[in-house]
């Protein structure tokens, strides 16, 4: 598994009057639940992408397990994002969603199998592994978005929003479905959110995204 680093990292998109990232810092420490707390439009999605390698910072250096992965692209990078807006293969069942991936990576059918079960297990979808997603509710097709990024066996999880979809009342199961996956796979978890009340009681760490630039949250803990 792996700590991931952020130093001094300022993201300025062309086109915005300040920067989206401003000499950010971070030290997510390893296997631990770390929730980042940001109005809309602070920045949140924009952090996960330089920790992804989907977004190249204008300054600072990135560390996923020690090792400086600033100029690593992002498929060489051991970290996976799991957006607000997932899709679902709609022509593919479950468990093909989930092992899809896998299949691409060239892992061997038994071993991909075995990690679909993992994982189905762990997200409650060993019912729904034969269904297509037009049959599934909005909660399921989420845990299904996650599972197919945790079948991965990623050391990072990077989180953007996942419950924003869900009605009220599935917020906090899901929150909590989330915590304990992460807790069994012991993954590395970054997880962005302008909400997040479902989730901070289940956090090993809050911090506040302000001004491009990350703090200890001392008002939810
Ligand atoms: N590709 C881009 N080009 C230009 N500006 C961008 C781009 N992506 C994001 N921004 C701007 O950067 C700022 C931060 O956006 P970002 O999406 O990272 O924030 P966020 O906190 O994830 O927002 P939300 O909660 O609304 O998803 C915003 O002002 C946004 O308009």
């Amino acid at each position: 598994m792996a700590s991931v680093e952020l130093r001094g990292i300022t993201v300025q998109y062309p086109s915005a009057r300040t920067p989206a990232l401003y000499g950010l810092d971070l030290c997510a420490q390893d296997g631990r639940f770390t929730v980042i707390a940001g109005d809309l439009r602070s920045g949140k999605s924009t952090l996960l992408r330089v920790v992804a390698g989907q977004e190249p910072p204008d300054a600072g250096r990135v560390l996923i397990g020690g090792v400086d992965v600033t100029e690593v692209p992002a498929h060489d990078r051991d970290a996976v994002i799991v957006f607000q807006n997932y899709a679902l293969y709609p022509h593919m069942d479950v468990q093909e969603n989930m092992s899809f991936a896998l299949r691409v990576a060239g892992v061997p059918p038994a071993e991909r199998l075995d990690r679909v079960r993992e994982a189905a297990r762990l997200l409650d979808l060993e019912e729904q592994l034969g269904w297509t997603p037009e049959r599934l509710t909005g909660p399921q097709r989420q845990q299904v978005a996650l599972a197919r990024a945790v079948v991965r066996r990623p050391a990072v999880l990077l989180m953007d929003d996942p419950l924003t979809a869900l009605p009220p009342a599935l917020k906090d199961h899901t929150a909590g479905l989330i915590r304990s996956l992460a807790r069994t796979l012991n993954v590395t978890t970054l997880y962005a959110t302008a909400e997040p009340g479902p989730v901070a009681s289940v956090a090993d760490r809050l911090l506040r995204l302000d001004s491009g630039q990350l703090r200890e949250d001392t008002a939810v803990s």
